[in-house]
This record gives C-alpha cells, structure tokens and sequence, in this order.
C-alpha cells in the first residue's frame, strides 16, 4: 500500500472533521433528531465531503457509506471498495462528549487494508495499511508507532466498552472475568485503544455494522492485534449484502484464548 494514498486519505477524513465541527461548535438542541437537526447536518456535510473526494482520489472505486448505502451496487472486480462511517458515535456527537469519529477504510477481497479513524474534536489521528504499520498523530502533531500489548497474567484486564450500547450479554462476561477495569468510550476509538495498548480487549456483544468497525480494524491489525468473531473467525468486509457485523472481540496481542469464553454459550 503506498503511503501518499494514506496520506490523501488522512487529508479528507480531517477535511470531514472540520466540516462536523463547524456544526458541532454551534449551539446543539440536544434532543433534536427530525431532519434539518444539527446531528443529520453533520452527517450529510461529512457524507458529501468523502464521497466527492473519494470520486476524485479513485473515480472507478465504488463507495459504500452508512449515509447513501443505496447508492452502493457492490464491489469492484477486484474485490475493491470504499468503506465509511462518515460520523460514528452519534450519540456522542449530541453529548458532545468529544467521541466521535470519522471512518475511511479501502477494503480489498474482504479485508480493511488501509484505515483512517480521525476524532475531530480529540484532533487526534489513527491511520494504517497494509505494509505501513499503524500510527497516532495526536493534537500536538506528535506522531507514535502503534503496538498492542500483551496482557499480563498478574494484572486486571483493562476492557474497554460502549458507553452507549453496552449489550445484555456483557454482565454476564465480565462476571467471568475475574479482575478487570472497564472503560466506557463512544465510536471506533474503543478499537483504536486496544490499538494504542491503553486497553487489553474490547468486547463487542451487540450490534454494530460493517462501517463501524472497518477503518479501525485496519489500526488494531497493523498494531499486531486482532478482530475476531465469537467463533475466532477475522472481521470481513466480503459480504456487503449483510450490513450488520458479528458479535466480535478486539485483542491485543497473545490472547488467541479469547474466544473459547464463549464457545459454550
Ligand atoms: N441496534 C443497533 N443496530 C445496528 N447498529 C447499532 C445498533 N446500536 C448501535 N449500533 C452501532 O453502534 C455504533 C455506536 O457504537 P458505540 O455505542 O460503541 O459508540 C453506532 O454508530 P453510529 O453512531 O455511527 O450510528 C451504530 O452503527
Ligand atoms: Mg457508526
């Protein structure tokens, strides 16, 4: 993969950004949710953006985006598409808590190969391909290597977990577990810090859908960690006639034992 589309790509997830944050600075009525609502601005603006710079970018790629996936006729010949989540975490997004992202991820044959998550509001940067690693670009312009960690025996498990869809099946998960601290974030950063190694695993026992999770799965696996389904099976993109992901586990490194929790259930 070659690091000028990464970058390109890195110019128009920040070039979204701003655009959700011209909306986000002004005044939000929180419990807005009809059309014309602050939140459906932000969306279209981002929406919009990508998609013509993505057409520009790579006229012959096709785009499946959660705000147009009717406009999505399927992947190239080549197995090729755009993947993207043009504001995720739009609950956050109406807390204004500050944790919502943009998504990018070209996807090849099924898998994320290149992924951009960028956090307007944090002004923080993840990005990875295939080929070039993960790295963290943080508000500062301070840019990191990104490398999972490996969790120790001797300390509790550090989870991180949706702050707004925890999912039935997570007490039941953690009463298992044994000693553990669990973090609550919104979006695609859960993954992303699973990435960084703030956090060892990020459950997901719910709902989430291919755009969610693509870019940032990109970030974990260039980091050295893994998405699997509850059966150990990778996260695929291959299917886009089914919308909605598997139930999943993010994990950092050594931790293939992960899913045999669930093999019972
Ligand atoms: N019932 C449901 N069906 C499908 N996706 C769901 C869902 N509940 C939550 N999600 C997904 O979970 C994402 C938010 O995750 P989290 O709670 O971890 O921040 C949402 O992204 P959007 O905010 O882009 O809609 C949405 O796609
Ligand atoms: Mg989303």
């Amino acid at each position: 993969m070659n690091r000028q589309l990464l970058s390109e790509v890195e110019a128009i997830a920040r070039a979204a950004g701003a655009a959700i944050m011209d909306i986000y600075s002004r005044p939000i009525a929180v419990t807005e949710k009809a059309d014309q609502s602050p939140l459906t601005e932000a969306d279209q603006a981002a929406h919009h953006l990508i998609e013509q710079r993505l057409s520009l970018l790579s006229p012959a790629l096709p785009v499946l985006s959660e705000e147009d996936t009717a406009a999505f006729a399927g992947a190239d010949a080549q197995g090729r598409y755009w993947l993207i989540d043009p504001l995720d975490g739009t609950k956050e997004f109406i807390k204004r808590n500050g944790e919502f992202t943009v998504n990018i991820a070209l996807i090849e044959q099924g898998k994320s190969v290149l992924g951009v998550v960028y956090a307007p509001a944090l002004a923080v940067c993840y990005r990875a391909a295939v080929g070039l690693g993960a790295e963290k670009i943080d508000a500062a312009g301070q840019l990191t290597s990104l490398k999972v960690t490996t969790h120790q025996a001797s300390s509790p498990w550090r989870l991180v977990g949706s702050r707004s869809h925890a999912g039935d099946a997570m007490p039941a998960l953690l009463a298992q577990l044994g000693e553990h601290e669990l973090v609550p974030m919104g979006s695609s950063l859960k993954l992303c810090l699973v990435a960084e190694g703030s956090a060892d695993v990020y459950p997901r026992l719910g709902p989430t859908s291919l755009w969610d999770t693509a870019a940032a799965q990109c970030v974990v696996e260039q980091a050295g960690g893994s998405v699997v389904q509850l059966n150990g099976e990778t996260l695929s993109y291959a299917n886009t006639k089914q919308l909605l992901n598997p139930y999943f586990l993010v994990l950092g490194k050594n931790q293939q034992d992960w899913p045999s929790l669930f093999l019972d259930k």
